[in-house]
């Protein structure tokens, strides 16, 4: 939704005076603006609202107050890669985003799958399904990116690897990115800014800069 235009640098921003769901106040008075390039964590304990959030800029939430202002495209990776199974992988990201064959291709091999477009998913670890995920939402050309806890489960050395992909991309990207995540080491290694959602889910939930 793009109510007003936004300065230049600022790929969306988030005014949001409350949201509810099941008659409680999950989250109120949230103001955040996201800008090209910059990636900017949300950490908090589990139930918080982090992901309601990241659904509400994603426009999957409705029932809010308050404004939510995007300029251009979102692609949003979730835990769970979300692949469709009985499509190859070259579909997997052609069919969603519009990608070329060639460009799909490309993508598949800067996130270490060249030679796999055949394949299907089942064929894949989670790991590498991630890897997917995370092409597909590149293929699209997202201006603003959303990711939430795309790398839980992954073992240590694979996240490693996944958030440095993610650093590779998202600098050539120039993609504005929100990242929803329980560890606050991937957060500090991947972000500019850390924001932290404190409260009760029940009522009141202010959010405050802590880097
Ligand atoms: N589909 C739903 N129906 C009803 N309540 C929900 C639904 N999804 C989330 N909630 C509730 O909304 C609140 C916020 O949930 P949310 O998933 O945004 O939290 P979170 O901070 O992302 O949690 P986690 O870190 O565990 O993923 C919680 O109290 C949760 O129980």
């Amino acid at each position: 939704m793009m109510l007003d235009a936004l300065p230049p640098t600022t790929v969306a921003r988030l005014e949001l005076a409350s949201f509810s769901r099941g008659g409680s106040v999950i989250l109120r008075n949230i103001h955040l603006d996201l800008l090209r390039g910059q990636t900017l964590a949300l950490v908090g304990p589990s139930g918080i609202g982090k992901t309601t959030l990241l659904r509400i800029l994603a426009g999957l939430e409705d029932g809010y107050s308050g404004r939510v202002s995007v300029e251009g495209r979102v692609a949003v990776v979730f835990q769970e890669p979300a692949l469709l199974p009985w499509r190859s992988l070259r579909d997997n990201i052609c069919l969603p985003t519009g990608a070329t064959r060639d460009a799909a291709e490309a993508m598949l091999a800067e996130v270490g799958l060249a030679g796999r477009s055949g394949d299907f998913p089942g064929q894949l670890s989670l790991g590498q399904q991630r890897r997917v995920a995370l092409a597909r939402a590149f293929a699209a050309a997202p201006d603003l990116l959303l990711l939430d806890e795309p790398f839980v489960s992954l073992d240590a050395a694979l996240v490693q690897d996944m958030m440095d992909l993610f650093l590779k991309l998202r600098d050539r990207h120039r993609v504005a990115t929100l990242f929803v995540t329980h560890a606050e080491a991937e957060a500090r290694y991947l972000s500019d800014r850390i924001i932290r959602l404190q409260g009760s889910p029940a009522s009141l939930a202010p959010l405050s800069a802590i880097t």
